[in-house]
């Protein structure tokens, strides 16, 4: 289990020794009533196997629950996903001791968690459920990104029966859109992460649509396995392989670019000579249209390390489709498999 930061607040893993603590917060009316699944009142011995078996969970990743410490280390709370047996999903689950609501923990939490999540497990999406009188905890789910996507029951022992949920769902998109709409609300809109607008004709004003210029490379080793980068938290379309690179910067040659990129992002030496023109991708984003050409390179110096904390992968041209990639890129992979 990692150790994530969450504003001022931590999350790790739980330890036998949490049980006081998570017995207490959540042995109380207010708190266990919007629990699915837990009864009233909640037994000492409850808190100890669950904490057991979220150690069990994360050991044969199928669920990755933390605590919730603040500055101190005392619990605050708890936040947890559960993944979806057979799918690329994860249910999203928390809640916090009554003393801590109303002060945006459970927001940065689960914030916090699904980025996480979404860039370095295998899923795709992460779903929540909330009861419908809790309004607090359907807010915190809109805050971060999630759409409600219908209504449904779900048992809540405390309440003796079925009690009327919302169902809610998000995606890498609905994270980015959050993202995005943060950082152009920001003050300091140069910051990292933040694109050098290309230089616009005046039609490309009147759509409204950006043009994006980013140039990759694939990296051929002498087995013929190609580098892809796992894009890594903190950048849109996180936990998706690619080929490395990045965005032309204003008066700087594709070439130069991807050399520049290639240095950054993995810390190796390219020469020009030895980056071939390969082909292209032309891909229409949301917001943007992302314009890629694809150089091949199997020259360089230094041996290829992440970086900017991305996993990197050598993967062999018939494998490619079984590490997800940005959209864009799937017309790559026949064009790679023929020449490998
Ligand atoms: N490098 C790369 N980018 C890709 C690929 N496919 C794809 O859709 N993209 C998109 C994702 C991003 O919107 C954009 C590249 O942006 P980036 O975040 O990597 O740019 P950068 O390396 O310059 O990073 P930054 O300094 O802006 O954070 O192109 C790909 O295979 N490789
Ligand atoms: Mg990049």
């Amino acid at each position: 289990m990692p150790v994530l930061k969450a504003g001022a607040w931590t999350l790790r893993g739980l330890l036998p020794e949490d049980a006081n603590a998570i017995h207490r917060q959540v042995n109380d009316w207010n708190v266990i009533r919007m629990l699915s699944r837990l009864p009233f009142p909640y037994p000492h011995e409850l808190a100890e196997e669950w904490i057991a078996s979220t150690v069990k969970q994360a050991e044969d990743g199928s669920g990755y629950h933390f605590a919730i410490t603040d500055q101190d280390g005392a619990l605050a709370g708890c936040v947890g996903l559960t993944l979806v047996p057979g799918t690329r999903r994860a249910s999203l689950g928390y809640w916090l001791g009554r003393r801590h609501w109303g002060r945006g923990i459970a927001s940065l939490a689960a914030d916090r968690i699904c980025r996480w999540a979404l860039a370095n497990l295998p899923l795709d999406a992460l779903e929540a459920k909330a009861a419908q009188d809790n309004a607090a905890s359907c807010a915190v789910l809109r805050r971060v990104g999630f759409r409600q996507t219908g209504t449904g029951t779900l048992p809540f022992m405390a309440r003796g029966g079925e009690i009327p949920v919302f169902t809610f769902e998000a995606g890498r998109a609905d994270f980015d859109s959050v993202r995005e709409a943060a950082e152009q609300g920001g003050s300091d809109a140069g910051a990292a992460g933040v694109m050098q607008p290309v230089p616009q004709p005046a039609s490309a004003a009147v759509s409204g649509r950006r043009l994006m210029l980013v140039v990759a490379a694939a990296l051929i080793d002498s087995d013929g396995r190609i580098l892809l980068a796992r894009r890594p938290e903190g950048k849109s379309l996180a936990g998706l392989w690619e080929f490395p690179g990045g965005k032309i910067e204003p008066g700087e040659s594709p070439e130069a670019a991807l050399i520049r990129e290639l240095h950054e992002e993995l810390g190796i030496d390219v020469t020009r000579a030895c980056l071939a023109p390969f082909t292209f991708v032309s891909h229409a984003y949301e917001k943007s249209d992302l314009l890629m050409p694809l150089y091949l390179c199997r020259r360089w110096h230094g041996t290829p390390e992440g970086r900017e904390g991305q996993a990197l992968a050598w993967v062999a041209a018939g494998d490619l489709e079984r590490y997800p990639m940005p959209p864009a890129d799937l017309p790559l992979i026949p064009f790679l498999r023929d020449l490998l």
